[in-house]
């Protein structure tokens, strides 16, 4: 569905995506980890269209959508979060979901020839929004103000807004950064039935037991090239991944992966 071919990303002197090629199936949840620096979020970027790409190219659906620019390929179903999200801090929690709302039948001509068509639509969309505040817990904060959220909250509703949508993939950076557990039970509950129904996802986190739980194949990143790819358990052996992402093997200082 998703095909990243030899991506290159310089800055300067620095690689920050060198020679990468990866692959996203439709329906998967595949996971992008990777020591900071590793190159994960401007690899984001350039799938997105928010970086040019220097080399390369990528392809979804079988369409090349490199350099495009982001409003182009968010119009194609692929969307994405930010590791600090913002919304729209002066709107209220329902508003900011309801901006996301993709309407063919909006615009002058409709809101005055069919009103009471419009104001039914207007209705199912709260429903549906209220529905997805329901499941992530935030359904009594349909009327705060998104300033007034905290830190997880927030996070939570930026990963949330672009359901409304309904968009085929969903490019999430380090979505359960400062997630209180019982919300993140509520997203990996959310990202798991999403996936049931076919809807792709490509994470970058650092929480490997998140990761590790919840994705079907994982990729590893280091000085912005691929390392090792496999499903959690071959990646959580592979003595690369031990040794350059985790902590130098036999030295007691490893970090554990998750059982
Ligand atoms: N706009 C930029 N200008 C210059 N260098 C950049 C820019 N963006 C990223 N880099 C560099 O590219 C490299 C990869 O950075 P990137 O943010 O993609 O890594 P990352 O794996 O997402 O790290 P983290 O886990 O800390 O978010 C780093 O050396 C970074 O300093």
């Amino acid at each position: 569905m998703l095909e990243v071919q030899n991506a290159k990303k310089y800055f300067g002197g620095v690689k920050a995506v060198d020679d990468v090629s990866l692959t996203v199936k439709r329906g998967s949840i595949t996971g992008l980890i990777g020591a900071n620096g590793a190159g994960k979020t401007t690899l984001f970027n350039v799938i997105s269209g928010f970086c040019s790409l220097d080399g390369g190219k990528i392809f979804y659906q079988g369409e090349s959508i490199g350099n495009l620019p982001p409003y182009v390929i968010a119009g194609k179903g692929i969307v994405r979060t930010f590791q600090t999200p913002k919304g729209f801090p002066k709107m209220t929690v329902m508003e900011n979901m309801l901006v996301f709302v993709k309407d063919k039948n909006s615009g002058i001509w409709p809101a005055i020839s069919a009103r009471k068509k419009i104001a039914q639509r207007e209705q199912e969309y709260v429903l549906k929004a209220r529905e997805i505040l329901n499941h992530i817990g935030m359904e009594n904060k349909e009327n705060s103000w998104v300033s007034e959220l905290s830190a997880g909250e927030l996070k939570l509703l930026e990963f949330v807004r672009p359901l409304m949508a309904e968009p085929q993939v969903f490019l999430l950076d380090e979505p359960a950064a400062g997630i209180n557990p019982a919300n993140l039970c509520g997203l990996i509950d959310l990202i798991q039935g999403l996936s049931r129904r076919g809807y792709t996802f490509l994470i970058v986190d650092h929480n490997l037991k998140f990761i590790m739980s919840i994705c079907d194949f994982i990729y590893v990143m280091a000085d912005g090239r691929l390392i090792c790819s496999g499903v959690p358990e071959e990646v959580a052996h592979d003595e690369r991944v031990i040794e350059s992402y985790i902590g130098k093997k036999g030295t007691g200082e490893e970090a554990c992966f998750p059982a």
